[in-house]
């Protein structure tokens, strides 16, 4: 039996489509897929009751001796992401003065990636004084009328019916600006003690996979007439959100990742960046343990 979690999102809803529907009856009957916001997916990787999963890049950074990473697989922006937003109720531009009366801003209980990546744009790029940082449930945020962090299809949905006077930062976007880089949000993690029994079926899992992301890659928006939408997602939307979102994990991407791992080294969260550790040699690296 192979345990792999499922991101609730649609960001990674045409890769487990695509797994779905390339896993052979017998593989089918060996796997259990798991679905949870990331938060929920990286506690069950932690504590073994999931073998693999996508999920948040900063739960690998800071338990890298845990896992391996699944070459070439990643979820990704090269910019705009809609669905990791920081949402507020008063211009961005405002926030140094209204941070000077103490602010209170909302995290998203279901990030570990994307709330380190606002604490890292915050201290960073934007330079803004800290303000006190509050967990919230996803959902909650607008209820509060202050500044929050909202990810997965919750952030896409503000994206699309945006609120009369909030102001939305895409923090992709914002990466992209300060760094140049990709911005990696999630990476595919498989746990070191791992069985040899699980092997075969892994492979097998994998290779789905990686036929699933070049199936996407070609053709981003094909998987969008697929889908029952929800009402409040136009196909429009859809499409432009999954041109968006990208799973390659190539050397930009790595870059982008370990530039993360310094900025949240330099906030004290990590003693070290650690380094990648593949789960299969890389393709450009088969030559060498052959
Ligand atoms: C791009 C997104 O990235 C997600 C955000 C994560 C995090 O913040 O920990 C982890 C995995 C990603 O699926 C999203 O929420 O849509």
């Amino acid at each position: 039996m192979l345990r792999i979690g499922r991101i609730d999102y649609l960001n990674v809803w045409p890769l487990f489509q695509g797994l779905r529907m390339r896993m052979e009856p017998d593989v089918r009957d060996q796997v259990r897929l798991v679905a949870g916001h990331p938060s929920e997916l990286n506690v069950a990787l932690a504590s073994g009751e999931l073998d693999i999963a996508p999920s948040s890049s900063f739960e690998y950074l800071l338990h890298a001796q845990r896992y391996n990473l699944l070459p070439d697989l990643s979820i990704c922006s090269h910019g705009s992401v809609r669905s990791v937003l920081l949402a507020c109720p008063f211009s961005p531009r405002e926030m140094p003065d209204r941070l000077a009366g103490g602010l209170q801003v909302g995290l998203s209980s279901a990030s570990a990636s994307s709330v380190a990546l606002l604490q890292v744009l915050w201290r960073f790029f934007w330079k803004w004084p800290e303000p006190e940082w509050v967990e919230l449930h996803p959902g909650e945020g607008l209820a509060t009328g202050r500044p929050f962090l909202e990810i997965g299809d919750l952030a896409l949905r503000l994206s699309c019916e945006m609120p009369p006077g909030w102001h939305l930062v895409d923090l992709g976007q914002a990466w992209r600006d300060f760094t140049n880089l990709p911005f990696v949000f999630g990476v595919w993690m498989v746990r070191r003690d791992l069985t040899a029994q699980t092997d075969q079926l892994l492979d097998h899992v994998v290779k789905a996979l990686h036929a699933a992301a070049n199936e996407f890659t070609r053709d981003p928006c094909a998987a969008a007439t697929q889908i029952e939408r929800p009402t409040w997602l136009p196909v429009e939307n859809l499409k432009e959100y999954w041109q968006c979102i990208r799973y390659s994990f190539g050397p930009q991407e790595q870059a982008g990742l370990m530039l993360f791992g310094d900025y949240i080294r330099r906030l004290g969260r990590i003693p070290a960046v650690p380094g990648l550790s593949w789960s299969v040699p890389m393709k450009r690296d088969k030559h060498l343990v052959a």
